[in-house]
């Protein structure tokens, strides 16, 4: 897959203005200068992500950081970290010193951020009214850092390392056209209200677009925050550079853990204090650990959702993907009406239409649309007398089913009302199948493997509208059973 980044990284000013560089002398080794060396001599022969390993490692060389990991394509969204070598359960994966990332705790009001003007952010901090949330002051800071106004760190990382412009995929990043191909309502107008909120909390200026058809830099860095930030504590959350190159996985090999900051001589400053007295060394770490053994060569991941796991409304929203075929914490909205409150479907009557197989088999993972779709029905487990399992067992042997006869009145009321309701959500948008949806993501990802030029949010687009389809299809499948004669 190509990246922006790297290859394609081009300095960017902000909103179309030239960018002054106010920092101190740069700390870090120009590593841009060469990559830039090795991009121009052979742009087609080195492979994206070995280039942005060797700035990884080399980046981390420079901090002290040991690399245990190397950074290459993760198949699901972009880059990722791979180990180099195998972990036991509890192993240190990489250890990251808090003094390089960018971290606002909430109940202190503590800022601590790598030393630099940051004029966006102290702009943002100071600026009179509601306080801004931790979320938008962090993409503030990556505006700063991009702009070449932060540190030298920061500045170098926000162009290589976190994912360009043209590869946000979260839909508050995105414009109208874009925002269409999730055929999702929601998720549009939620997109835009967060826009309007963005337009009406800071200079609007900062939502001018980079160009046409790419985001703004604020809607950039919010973005990069949104979908990668780590909470550290209660309500401390941060950028941790390196660790936020790990994938989301359900079943994930790694987690963090964020060791407490050792209480420095100059004690923490509270975020509403000059910007200059904000900046200071903190220490402690951000780990990334293993939460079982990794073979080498594995894609070290971590959850985004926790155990109880998010809908793809929220990892799109959030993160900008939906889960690749099927999650079992996914939901539809859909609403009992008034007149049947208290009304939902018996299980013992699915379970005799599907069989008992089935839904074991959805309850063990095997068929997360299924269980998906029965956990956004109102279904109810109910109590089955003997004879009627006799029936339903002697129906499911003939092959007829049925046992427990036909559906009531109430059911088959319920399943008009939620069937109308998940017709209404498979024709917004254009209303296309969810065969051609297949069809269209089959095309983008085949073009993405040969390297072609695909926009990766057309592809995230299309990837969640087919996810979301699927499940409104099994929708439409339990409802039918209650209602067929
Ligand atoms: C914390 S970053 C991880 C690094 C990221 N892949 C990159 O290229 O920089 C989170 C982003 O990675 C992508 N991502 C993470 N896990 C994913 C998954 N399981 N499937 C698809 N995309 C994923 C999404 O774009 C998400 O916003």
């Amino acid at each position: 897959m190509q990246h922006g980044r790297y290859l394609g990284a081009q300095r960017r000013t902000l909103s179309g203005q030239a960018v002054t560089r106010t920092n101190a002398p740069v700390t870090v080794p120009s590593h841009r200068q060469t990559v830039a060396k090795a991009a121009a001599v052979e742009p087609e022969t080195i492979p994206h992500s070995e280039l942005l390993d060797n700035l990884f490692q080399d980046m981390c060389k420079h901090y002290d950081i040991d690399t245990l990991v190397t950074i290459g394509d993760s198949g699901t969204g972009g880059i990722g970290l791979f180990a180099k070598q195998d972990f036991t359960k509890g192993q240190t994966i990489i250890k990251v010193p808090r003094s390089i990332c960018i971290v606002i705790d909430n109940d202190t009001g503590a800022l601590t951020i790598p030393q630099g003007d940051w004029p966006r952010l102290s702009g943002g901090i100071m600026q009179e009214g509601e306080p801004l949330p931790w979320d938008i002051l962090q993409g503030l800071a990556l505006m700063d850092a991009t702009a070449g106004d932060g540190d030298p760190f920061w500045e170098l990382y926000a162009e290589h390392l976190l994912p360009p412009p043209e590869e946000v995929t979260l839909p508050m990043a995105w414009g109208p056209e874009l925002l269409q191909q999730l055929q999702h309502e929601a998720i549009e107008q939620g997109a835009q209200a967060q826009q309007e909120r963005l337009r009406t909390l800071l200079p609007p200026e900062y939502m001018n677009p980079i160009e046409p058809g790419l985001p703004s830099y604020l809607q950039w860095g919010f973005a990069c925050v949104r979908s990668r930030a780590l909470q550290l504590g209660q309500q401390a959350f941060g950028m941790v550079p390196f660790a936020d190159i790990a994938n989301h996985s359900a079943d994930p090999n790694a987690d963090t853990r964020a060791a407490p900051a050792a209480p420095t001589a100059a004690g923490s400053e509270s975020a509403a204090d000059a910007p200059q007295q904000q900046q200071q060394a903190a220490g402690g770490f951000v780990e990334l650990l293993a939460v079982k053994d990794i073979p080498a060569g594995t894609e070290v991941t971590i959850s985004y959702s926790g155990l109880q796991g998010y809908t793809n409304q929220r990892f799109m929203v959030q993160y900008g993907f939906a889960p690749a075929q099927g999650n079992p914490a996914d939901r539809l909205e859909l609403t009992v009406p008034d007149s049947l409150q208290g009304a939902s479907f018996r299980l013992s009557y699915l379970e005799d239409a599907l069989g008992a197989k089935l839904l074991m088999d959805a309850a063990q993972g095997k068929n997360p649309y299924l269980i998906a779709a029965l956990k956004s029905l109102p279904v109810t487990a109910d109590d089955v007398g003997p004879a009627q399992e006799a029936a339903a067992a002697a129906g499911a042997a003939a092959g007829t089913g049925r046992g427990l006869g036909p559906s009531t009145q109430q059911e088959k009321d319920l399943a008009d009302a939620l069937k109308q309701q998940v017709e209404a959500q498979l024709a917004q948008g254009s209303g296309s199948s969810l065969q051609e949806d297949e069809q269209l993501l089959q095309q983008l990802e085949e073009q993405q493997q040969q390297q072609g030029e695909v926009d990766v949010r057309l592809v995230a687009a299309v990837r969640y509208r087919v996810e979301r389809k699927r499940l409104l299809q099994a929708c439409q499948v339990l409802l039918n059973i209650f209602l067929r004669e």
